[in-house]
């Protein structure tokens, strides 16, 4: 195995990879834009309490700019995977290896099931580090790895990548079970990286309270009746297994932690949400894992926004955002089936900026109501008082999300205001205010029509 290709220079991928790259040129990297232009200005850097070290390999963003790998090392979380295979497929050869680092249990039957081919080798990361910067990684614990073929057996190919690790000083098992092996490190994972934030805090927190101890259990329980079922037998302590293992990185935060508070997306479909998944189609009941999965996607996953998304802000007291379905929920009375009916020649199902503007709490002194477009361009400023009485937000047509071309999603149409200016297309916003707002509607001396 000459050529080694790491994919993402992140905690895990830029932790072993600049291990490996130390001591053998024939390491490089597949990197993103960002970290590529840093890495390529600064090198790659690990520091640690056992000391720091920069290394210079060859990257690129195009793999087809690097050499052919003969071992690919995915260094990247599971969702990007399918934006990792299509890029890798292009170089890959007929024996080139690829060693999984993810969490989770599901990487090796993706890769499998594109590409193929039996060739993937199966690999557990004990490590805790995080990106400090692009091309910067901070490491704080462990720093090991075991690998396995899937069937157990132990191959060259295995013996060989084992030798590439130890020889880059980097403690490396050999597994038997290398799909035991990740089931098990998921179990600690589907523990410890929701609750962490959940209660916003380092694992040990998790640990402080014995009302937490029967949760834990619970989640694992579910876990190892999943895993029965799909014939990988975990042991029946597995929940003290997990508890005694935490004891030595109690100090931490975990992955997802660091996932959301540098807003990065975090992986719990692929771990508890698998769980689920995986529960559902066996018919295993996995509500513990499902609350926690629900929870921290609420926790996790950013506010709505873009096209398709109206967001109520300004002068409130919470700010909201509303899409298509949000608004259908919203009560009967606020809605004009057939704006037809107020504004002839217009045609589609509106809602009342009344019923809108009900939703969020308005600060007292609230007086004035603009309507901003998504794209910043157009701005419609009313009282809060003619909002109510005349605003209409149009967002469908024949039962479909109102097209663009007629000003959709949402466009303001304001029938009986005796202002036709009054109408601002592709509503991205509307801005409750104190006071006056942004107005792009012509003057009375620039008007010719609206
Ligand atoms: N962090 C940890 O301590 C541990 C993590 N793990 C697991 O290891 C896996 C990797 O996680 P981790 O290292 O933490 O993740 P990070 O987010 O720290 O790093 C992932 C890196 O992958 C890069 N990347 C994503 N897609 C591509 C692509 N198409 N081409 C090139 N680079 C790409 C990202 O680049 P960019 O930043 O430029 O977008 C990012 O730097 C996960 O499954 C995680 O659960 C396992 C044990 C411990
Ligand atoms: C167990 C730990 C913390 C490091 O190996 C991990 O896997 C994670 O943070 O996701």
């Amino acid at each position: 195995m000459k050529q080694i290709l790491v994919v993402g220079a992140g905690s895990v991928g830029g932790f072993f990879g600049a291990h490996l790259a130390k001591s053998n040129p024939n390491v490089s990297f597949l990197l993103r834009p960002r970290t590529l232009a840093a890495v390529r200005q600064n090198g790659l850097t690990v520091r640690s309490a056992g000391g720091t070290f920069t290394v210079w390999p060859p990257a690129a963003s195009d793999p087809r700019e690097l050499p052919q790998p003969d071992l690919i090392i995915l260094g990247v979380k599971a969702y990007d995977l399918d934006e990792v295979m299509a890029q890798i497929e292009r170089v890959m050869t007929a024996r080139t290896v690829i060693l999984t680092l993810q969490n989770g249990i599901d990487t090796e039957d993706r890769l499998i099931a594109r590409l193929k081919r039996d060739c993937v080798v199966g690999g557990v990361a004990f490590i805790y580090s995080k990106i400090a910067e692009p091309g910067v990684i901070d490491h704080y614990k462990k720093g090991a790895v075991a690998i396995g073929e899937l069937m157990g057996h132990e191959s060259e190919r295995v013996l060989a990548i084992r030798d590439l690790f130890t020889s880059a000083g980097i403690p490396c098992q050999l597994s038997k079970d290398i799909r035991r092996s990740k089931w098990e490190k998921m179990c600690w994972n589907c523990v410890f990286n929701p609750i962490t934030v959940l209660v916003d805090d380092r694992v040990a927190k998790a640990l402080e309270h014995p009302e937490m101890m029967r949760v834990i259990h619970q989640i694992v329980d579910e876990i190892t009746a999943v895993a029965a079922a799909v014939k990988v037998p975990l042991p029946p302590n597995m929940p003290e297994r997990v508890v005694k293992a935490t004891q030595e990185i109690r100090d931490i935060h975990t992955s997802m932690y660091d996932d959301w508070k540098t807003g990065r997306r975090t992986e719990i479909d692929y771990l508890n949400g698998y769980i689920v998944r995986l529960g559902r189609e066996l018919g295993i009941p996995t509500p513990v894992n499902e609350a926690l999965t629900a929870m921290i996607k609420t926790i996790t996953e950013k506010e709505q926004s873009g096209p398709g998304v109206v967001r109520i802000d300004g002068a409130v007291v919470q700010p909201v955002s509303l899409d298509r379905a949000a608004m259908q929920q919203l009560p009967a009375e606020h809605h004009v089936e057939d704006v037809g009916t107020v504004m002839p020649g217009m045609a589609g199902r509106a809602i009342k900026v009344k019923g809108l503007l009900d939703v969020p709490a308005l600060t007292l002194d609230a007086d004035h109501v603009t309507f901003h477009s998504l794209d910043g361009n157009y701005a419609a400023t009313l009282t809060l008082q003619q909002a109510r009485d005349f605003g209409l937000l149009l967002y469908e047509l024949n039962g479909e999300p109102l097209p663009d071309g007629k000003g959709g999603p949402f466009r303001l149409i304001t029938p009986g205001l005796g202002d036709l200016c009054a109408n601002v297309k592709g509503v991205g916003r509307i801005e409750v205010r104190v006071g006056s707002g942004k107005d792009t509607r012509p003057t009375a001396e620039e008007r010719t029509h609206c």
